[in-house]
Order: C-alpha cells, then sequence, then structure tokens
C-alpha cells in the first residue's frame, strides 16, 4: 500500500507543475506589467461605462462582482448628475461620492480575500498533513513491495527455498492477492487526494485573482483621484500631497502583497517536487513567514485604508463646502440679472408680494446658492411652478451689498454716442462684480442697437406716469447686456403722442427737455411701483438730473424715501436750461423750486436742471479730479457758486475703462491680437488698416495717428485740423474717425475729407463705427486729444491699453491720466505721452515734434513706452471702490439719520 502512495505523489508531481506554469507570473516585473495592462484595461472599460450607461450595464453582467458594484456606481453617478445638478461643473462631488463607494467595495474585498486566504491555508495544512501520512505509508509500502518482488524471484532460483520457507512466514497467492487490492485502494485514496491538491490550487489561484482584481482596484481609484484632482475645486495643495503620499504607499504595500502572494504559490506549486519531509518542513516555514508577512502586509494595507476613508470624508465636506459657496458665485452674472429681472417683473405682475420680492432680491445680492438651485431647476416648468419654486427657498437674510439702479440716456453698447454710455456700463459692471444689485434703466430708443440686449422682452404690465398733466401708459421691458456681464436693465417706451424716443436718433431733438423729463418721472414711477428698496439711485447728466429734485419733492412724501441720490455731471457744458415753466411738465412745482438755492440758473433766470440735481442730490461726482476743481471756477458754466455751495457732497472720480471690452488680447474687431510682450500683432493691424484704407504701405515704420472723436468745440476741432497738416508735414499718416452733431463742423472736416480724398497718408472718416475705431487704436502709433476742456475723456486711455501713445492737452481728465515723458518733475514711471498746456497750433506741433522725434529716432525708447502705455491699470476697479465708498458713506448716514 505504501508503494503505491508513493507512486501515485511522484505521479502527482509531475502533474502539478503544469499546471502552476500556467498560471504563476514568470518574474515579478512581467506580473507588474500584467497589472498594469489589466488595470488600464479596466479603467478605460470604466469610463466608457460612465459615458455610456447602458453598455455598462450589460458588459457588467459577464465581470466578477467587484466589476459589478464599480459599472452600478457609475450608472448611478451619471444619472445623479444629470438629476441632482445638469451641469458638468459639479462633476467633482459626483467623484468623490463615487470614489467613497469604491473604498468600500474595496474594503469588502479585502475582506472576501482575507477568508479566501484562510482557507487556503487550513487546505495547506491539511495537505501537509496528508502527504506526511503518506510519505510514511510509502516507505513501508516501498519496503514490502521490494520484499514480494524478492520472493518469486528467490523461489525461481530455487535458492533459499528452505531458507525462506523457514525464516519468513509463508505468504499464499490470495495473500498477494489481498495486498494488491490494498494498494489499489491506496493508489485510490492518493488520487482522491491528489484532486483535493489540485482543488487546493485553484482556490490559490481564485485567490491570486482576487488579489488581482484588488490591484485593479486600486489603480482604479488613482485613475479616478487624477480624474478627480482635475475637476475638484482645488483644495489645499498640503492636502493633495498627503493623499497622493497615501495612495502610493497603498500601492506599493499591494505590490509586496502581491509578490509574497505569488512567492507563496510558487512555493507551495515547488512543494509537488518535494519528497523528503525536511523540504517539505522548510518550505512549510518559509510559507508561513510569507503568510504572516501578506497578513502584517494586508493589515497596513487595511489601516492605510481606513486613513485614506477619513482623509476622504474631510475632502468631500470641505469640498461640498466649496462646491456650494464656489457653485453659487460662479454663476454666471447674466442668469443672476435674470433672476432679478423676473422677480421684478412678477411683482410688477403682482404675483408675488412686496416682502417675498425683497427677500428674493437680497438672495441675488448675496448670489445665494438656493436661488441658483431653484432658478436651474426651473428649465421646461410653467410660470406659475416657477414662482412658486422660487417663493418656496424665500428665507430671512441681510447682505452687505447694496441696491445700485442708475437711470441714464446711453449705455454701451446698446444705447452709445460717448464717454457716458461706457460710463454707465463699465461702472456698472465693476459694481456688479463688487457684489451689488445693479439695474440700469434706459428709454427704449427706436434707434438702439436690440442685437446687444438678450432676452428682450416686453412686461405684462403698464407702468403709468404722469406728464403734462395726465397719466401715460409705459412699456417696460426688460433684457440683460451680455457684453457687460448680463447687466439686467430696464427700457422704458411711452406711450405718448410725441413718441418722445421714435426720432432716429438719441439727441438733438426741438423737445429734448421734455423727452428726458419725461422719461425720468417715468423711471422713478417704474421704481415705485415696484417697491424696490432701493439704497442708491444714481442719475447722470443733465438728462435725468430731473430724478433727484423729483425724488425728493414728489416721491419721498409717498414713502419712497429708502434710497439715497448720487448725481455724476460727466459734462458741465450741458445744464438742461430751459424756461421756468417748462420743469411743470413732469409734476415738479415750479413755484417751489424756480428760487436761486434750488433750481433757479444763476445767471440766466431760467431753470437749470444740473443746478437742480446739485441742490437734491445726496452725492454729487464728475468725472476726474482735475476737472472737479475746474469746475469749480471757470469750467463749472455759471454753475461753480452752487459746487462751492455744495461743496461738501462734490468729488472728482476718475472713470475707467472696460478692461474686457478694450483688450488688444481678445478683441474680436482686431486682425490679430497681440499683447504688451508681442508686438507684431500691433504690426499687422497697421499694414491691415492701411491696406483698408488705401493708405501707403511702402515705409511699415511711418507713423501712425490716429484721432477718434465727436467733433464738437470742446474737442479743440481746430487743433485736430491742425494736427492733419502737421502729420503730413512731420512725414506721418492719420485717421480720423468722427462725427459731428454741429453742421458748419461737420462740413468743415467733410471739405477736408474731400481734400485729402486721393492723398495717400491722411484719410477721414466721418461716421461713428464702434469696430472700426477698435482697429484704429490697434493700428494707430500716436493718438491725438487736443480737448479744449475734458471732463475725462477715455479715449486717451484706451490708446494707451492698445500702445497707442497719447498726445493731449493738459486739461480735466488728460491732466489726470497723461503724463509728459519729457517732464523731470514727474516721477519716471509715471511719463507715459506727451502734453501740451496752450490750446494752440504752436504748442500742439511741439508735442507732436517731441513725439514724432521719438518715434524716428528712438525705437528702443519708444517700444518701451508703448509697452509701459499698454500695461496701465485703467480699469474700473479702482474708481468702483471710490463710488462704493461715498454710497456706502451715504447709506449709512441715512441709516444712522433715521
Ligand atoms: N466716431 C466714433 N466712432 C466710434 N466710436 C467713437 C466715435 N467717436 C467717439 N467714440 C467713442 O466714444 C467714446 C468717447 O468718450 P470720451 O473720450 O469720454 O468723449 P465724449 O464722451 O466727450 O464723447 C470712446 O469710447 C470713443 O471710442
Amino acid at each position: 500500500m505504501a508503494c503505491l502512495a508513493a507512486a501515485a505523489v511522484v505521479a502527482g508531481a509531475e502533474a502539478a507543475p503544469l499546471l502552476f506554469r500556467r498560471r504563476l507570473a514568470p518574474s515579478p516585473v512581467a506580473a507588474r506589467r500584467r497589472l498594469l495592462v489589466s488595470c488600464r484595461a479596466r479603467s478605460r472599460s470604466l469610463r466608457t461605462a460612465a459615458e455610456l450607461p447602458r453598455k455598462s450595464t450589460s458588459n457588467a453582467k459577464s465581470h466578477n462582482r467587484v466589476n459589478m458594484q464599480r459599472d452600478e456606481t457609475s450608472v448611478s453617478t451619471d444619472k445623479e448628475r444629470q438629476e441632482k445638478y445638469g451641469d458638468e461643473n459639479d462633476i467633482s462631488n459626483l467623484q468623490l461620492e463615487d470614489l467613497i463607494r469604491m473604498i468600500q467595495n474595496t474594503e469588502k474585498n479585502i475582506m472576501l480575500l482575507n477568508q479566501a486566504r484562510l482557507q487556503a491555508l487550513e487546505h495547506v495544512e491539511k495537505i501537509l498533513k496528508e502527504k506526511e501520512d503518506l510519505q510514511r505509508k510509502i516507505k513501508i509500502l516501498e519496503t514490502r513491495l521490494s520484499e514480494t518482488d524478492a520472493r518469486p524471484k528467490l523461489s525461481a532460483e530455487g535458492q533459499f527455498s528452505t531458507e525462506i520457507n523457514d525464516s519468513l512466514p509463508v505468504l499464499e497467492l490470495d495473500d498477494i492477492k489481498e495486498e494488491n487490492m490494498l494498494l489499489k485502494d491506496d493508489i485510490q485514496f492518493l488520487k482522491t487526494m491528489l484532486i483535493e491538491v489540485s482543488e487546493t490550487e485553484n482556490s490559490i489561484f481564485t485567490l491570486e485573482k482576487e488579489r488581482t482584481l484588488l490591484d485593479a482596484s486600486l489603480r482604479e481609484l488613482e485613475s479616478r483621484f487624477i480624474d478627480a484632482q482635475a475637476d475638484m475645486l482645488k483644495p489645499g495643495p498640503r492636502q493633495y500631497d498627503a493623499w497622493w503620499e497615501k495612495v502610493e504607499n497603498l500601492g506599493d504595500l499591494l505590490e509586496t502583497a502581491t509578490n509574497k502572494v505569488e512567492n507563496a504559490a510558487m512555493v507551495l506549486g515547488r512543494n509537488h517536487d518535494l519528497e523528503d519531509k525536511e523540504k517539505i518542513e522548510s518550505v512549510e516555514e518559509r510559507f508561513q513567514v510569507c503568510n504572516h508577512e501578506m497578513h502584517s502586509q494586508i493589515e497596513l494595507y487595511e489601516n492605510s485604508i481606513a486613513e485614506f476613508h477619513d482623509i476622504l470624508s474631510k475632502l468631500v465636506e470641505e469640498t461640498e463646502k466649496r462646491s456650494l459657496e464656489h457653485s453659487a458665485s460662479s454663476m454666471p452674472s447674466e442668469l443672476w440679472s435674470r433672476i432679478s429681472l423676473l422677480i421684478d417683473g412678477w411683482l410688477l405682475e403682482k404675483r408675488i408680494s412686496y416682502n417675498d420680492a425683497n427677500t428674493l432680491r437680497e438672495m441675488v445680492r448675496k448670489r445665494d446658492s438656493c436661488l441658483r438651485e431653484a432658478y436651474l431647476s426651473c428649465r421646461g416648468m410653467k410660470d406659475r411652478e416657477i414662482v412658486d419654486n422660487f417663493l418656496k427657498i424665500t428665507l430671512p437674510g441681510t447682505s452687505s451689498g447694496l441696491h445700485i439702479v442708475h437711470i441714464a440716456a446711453e449705455m454701451a453698447p446698446v444705447a452709445k454716442v460717448g464717454g457716458l454710455a461706457d460710463v454707465i456700463s463699465g461702472l456698472g459692471k465693476a459694481l456688479q462684480k463688487k457684489g451689488h444689485l445693479v439695474e440700469i434703466i434706459l428709454p427704449k430708443y427706436d434707434c438702439m442697437q436690440n442685437d446687444q440686449v438678450s432676452n428682450l422682452k416686453v412686461l405684462d404690465v403698464v407702468v403709468q406716469s404722469y406728464f403734462e398733466g395726465n397719466l401715460f401708459n409705459n412699456k417696460i421691458w426688460t433684457g440683460t447686456v451680455e457684453a457687460y456681464a448680463g447687466l439686467p436693465v430696464y427700457f422704458i417706451e411711452p406711450q405718448h403722442p410725441a413718441k418722445f424716443f421714435w426720432r432716429a436718433q438719441y439727441y438733438g431733438e426741438h423737445d429734448d427737455f421734455k423727452r428726458f423729463a419725461y422719461f425720468s418721472r417715468a423711471a422713478l414711477e417704474l421704481l415705485y411701483q415696484s417697491q424696490k428698496k432701493i439704497d442708491i439711485i444714481h442719475c447722470h447728466d443733465w438728462q435725468t438730473a430731473f430724478v433727484a429734485p423729483l425724488y425728493w419733492e414728489a416721491y419721498a412724501n409717498l414713502g419712497f424715501n429708502s434710497a439715497r441720490i448720487c448725481f455724476t455731471c460727466h459734462n458741465f457744458e450741458y445744464q438742461g436750461a430751459a424756461p421756468a415753466q417748462d420743469l411743470a411738465c413732469c409734476g415738479l412745482d415750479v413755484e417751489q423750486l424756480d428760487r436761486e438755492d434750488r433750481m433757479r440758473d444763476n445767471s440766466h433766470g431760467r431753470i437749470n436742471v444740473v443746478k437742480g440735481a446739485i441742490v437734491y442730490s445726496n452725492i454729487v461726482t464728475t468725472v476726474s479730479p482735475t476737472y472737479a476743481l475746474e469746475v469749480r471756477s471757470e469750467g463749472g458754466r455759471g454753475l461753480q457758486d452752487s459746487l462751492k455751495l455744495h461743496s461738501r457732497k462734490f468729488v472728482g472720480i476718475l472713470n475707467g475703462i472696460d478692461t474686457d471690452t478694450w483688450n488688444p488680447s481678445t478683441d474680436r474687431h482686431l486682425k490679430v491680437q497681440y499683447n504688451a510682450n508681442d508686438l507684431q500683432g500691433k504690426a499687422a493691424n497697421k499694414a491691415a488698416l492701411r491696406k483698408q484704407l488705401n493708405l501707403s504701405s511702402t515705409n511699415a515704420s511711418q507713423p501712425l495717428v490716429g484721432c477718434i472723436t465727436r467733433l464738437v468745440p470742446q474737442k479743440g476741432v481746430h487743433l485736430i485740423r491742425h494736427a492733419i497738416y502737421k502729420t503730413a508735414e512731420l512725414g506721418g499718416q492719420f485717421v480720423l474717425l468722427g462725427s459731428s452733431p454741429v453742421p458748419h463742423i461737420q462740413r468743415e472736416f467733410e471739405g477736408i475729407a474731400d481734400h485729402f480724398q486721393n492723398n495717400n497718408n491722411i484719410r477721414l472718416l466721418l461716421k461713428y463705427d464702434d469696430s472700426l475705431s477698435h482697429w484704429i487704436y490697434a493700428a494707430s502709433d500716436m493718438f491725438i486729444v487736443p480737448s479744449m476742456f475734458e471732463p475725462c475723456g477715455l479715449t486717451q486711455m484706451i490708446a494707451m491699453r492698445y500702445g497707442s501713445v497719447p498726445i493731449v492737452r493738459k486739461t480735466g481728465g488728460l491732466n489726470d491720466s497723461v503724463f509728459d515723458f519729457d517732464d523731470e518733475t514727474i516721477p519716471k514711471e509715471l511719463r507715459n505721452g506727451f502734453t501740451f498746456v496752450h490750446p494752440d497750433e504752436k504748442a500742439l506741433s511741439g508735442a507732436m515734434e517731441r513725439a514724432f522725434n521719438y518715434y524716428n529716432r528712438k525705437p528702443e525708447i519708444w517700444k518701451q513706452l508703448v509697452q509701459k502705455d499698454m500695461r496701465i491699470d485703467f480699469s474700473w476697479a479702482s474708481s468702483a471702490s471710490q463710488y462704493e465708498d461715498i454710497y456706502q458713506r451715504a447709506v449709512a448716514r441715512a441709516r444712522a439719520a433715521a
């Protein structure tokens, strides 16, 4: 029996290596490569699953349990994403949830692995014991077999027969047969044992498979983390470092564990070759050591996973918190504007109460994330449902942001005549960016650029306003101006027979006084009826100066008095003077107001609306500090005494420019975009403009002088004319873009344009063309602003942003923004252009000659000047802060008084 058992073990030893050769990796490197490949494949399949949920579900069926769990997670994540967020920006949240689920799955898998490993160990122990027994039996059997073999041989030779007969018990044939039967049984038994051995091998194989999957899970986690890292809201770099360190540790640990398992399996395989007990014992010992090591590695792995889990939870918490903040604040401002307009519309249409409207407005101001969610979830809902949805989330709250309403006659790019339009949009956008709720009210001009307004729609409401003893209906339109971060705008369309804003032009009508008196009244009526709790009503120039006296004389008494009035005069040349009785048209009490200390003009005995605004406003501003000084004397055009009297509330704040609209590196109007570091594009724009305007291109470095302006006396038209001739004399090229509301000036310039029609160095374009203006700023080397007076002036700032060096007269805002390159009394870093003081041709010529000189003779210095100019910060940031400051002080004073 022992001999047969031994033979069976030998047979098993031959079969076993084949089995192991098939499943064991030939080397750790190859094994690692195989793992990586399978890992990548799985990662790819998972990603595909997230994108194609159906496909992944069907694929998942053919995979094992771990696979299934992960694929289901992907599918549900995808669904959740669509349901909860509808927005790819929030994917990071879902990936983290995903990761947590995967960690949990991985932990389950580790438990399974442990169980399988324990089972395998039990099997191995059992097998080893049985092996020992078997070996013992084999030895006995071998001895007996050799004895059995020896006996017939001896009998056949006739030798020792007596000896055998005498010394050994005589074995009958039947006994041998019986012995053989027993041996057969033993062989059968050994075969069963061998089957068990092979089953053990299989279970180790399964174990290894589980481990491979575990490894793949970890790789998957790593790849998910890489994705998550890209999408998540940038938690602190230190957090990520710690996190990655953990992942790397886990990877290493798993790799070590993998090697141990492989070694153990290999050793187990080899033991089939071992015949003596010593070897088996040493194998067993090594197996125990490996097993122990593997156990401790798995423990470490589990601890690391737990730690990793903790870090993840914290990360998730923080990310959720940040994601809420971020997602609310990151919603484009045009969407907030739309919400704001919705609320106002509902209130005017009496679909929500005043209190609810105010609460919602407060939430808009605070960029409340609940409101954002409510708005985003409204897609496809009916109006009533949307209102309900919004009302559900009304919560009490406070905000430090202000509700600011600008009432103006212009706004870029919808209704632009000059700088006023740029200021309304630029300042509005900057204030909105600072967290204030900003709205604009404009007349609905027939000639305005409707295509610049998004979602332009008429509200289902009619606002009535007073005019000349009657009430007139007004249609109220709403829309947002995307070019300026979605500023919300109201457009008032009077239903008045005089068709005030259906004149195919903005200004210049015989009844301008009445047109804008009507508009100012209707704008206040709109605010009053929408029951807004406004902090600041900001009116601009004489066209909306009526608002100040109207507010305090007519509306404050009605309880509409929460706001403080800010009036900005962009140009004291235009004051809205008229016969006193004209003031009555908008409901103002002429008797009350036609007084020296109120609205009577200081010199002509007429009524003066700018003076009224100075008297009645809480804050009065103008558009540069130098101009604020100038208007306190001659520049005030008769209002200097009023300004002096009200000097405590009067301040000059330099305008900014909208640096998104005026940005050579992104400007869509340019042929080639460029920046201060790369001026090639500027040269390309110059070449293209020359070609377009049929100007000479023979000398690429021939300087090009630009001028973009309203052609009015204020702008120094005689000096502009002189600059044209002077440029020709200096060997440069000149491009003028401008038009004039003054007929004789327009005619004069038409004559000059004709004169130079065939000249290949001078071109006059007598029109308004916004797109062309961008191109000229970019193409020109120098820019002329020879104004007689200039409240602020934007063109010199825009020119510098586009690398065109300004040549300006030292007045008003030009004096606050351009500093002479040769003036040694000015710090060098501030010197950015060429200035002249006297408003005459000689002074202008001097400044031009100096500029040409630098350009022609010192190209390196010129280039540095161009680059310096392009880098100056003319954004609204600082000016808007100054406005914010004076608004807040006025509001604080009002609250204190209340
Ligand atoms: N003919 C024109 N075509 C296009 N834009 C013009 C034209 N004339 C003036 N502008 C633009 O109008 C604005 C002028 O602002 P500013 O310098 O403050 O002068 P003002 O407001 O006195 O007209 C600038 O944005 C300038 O580019």
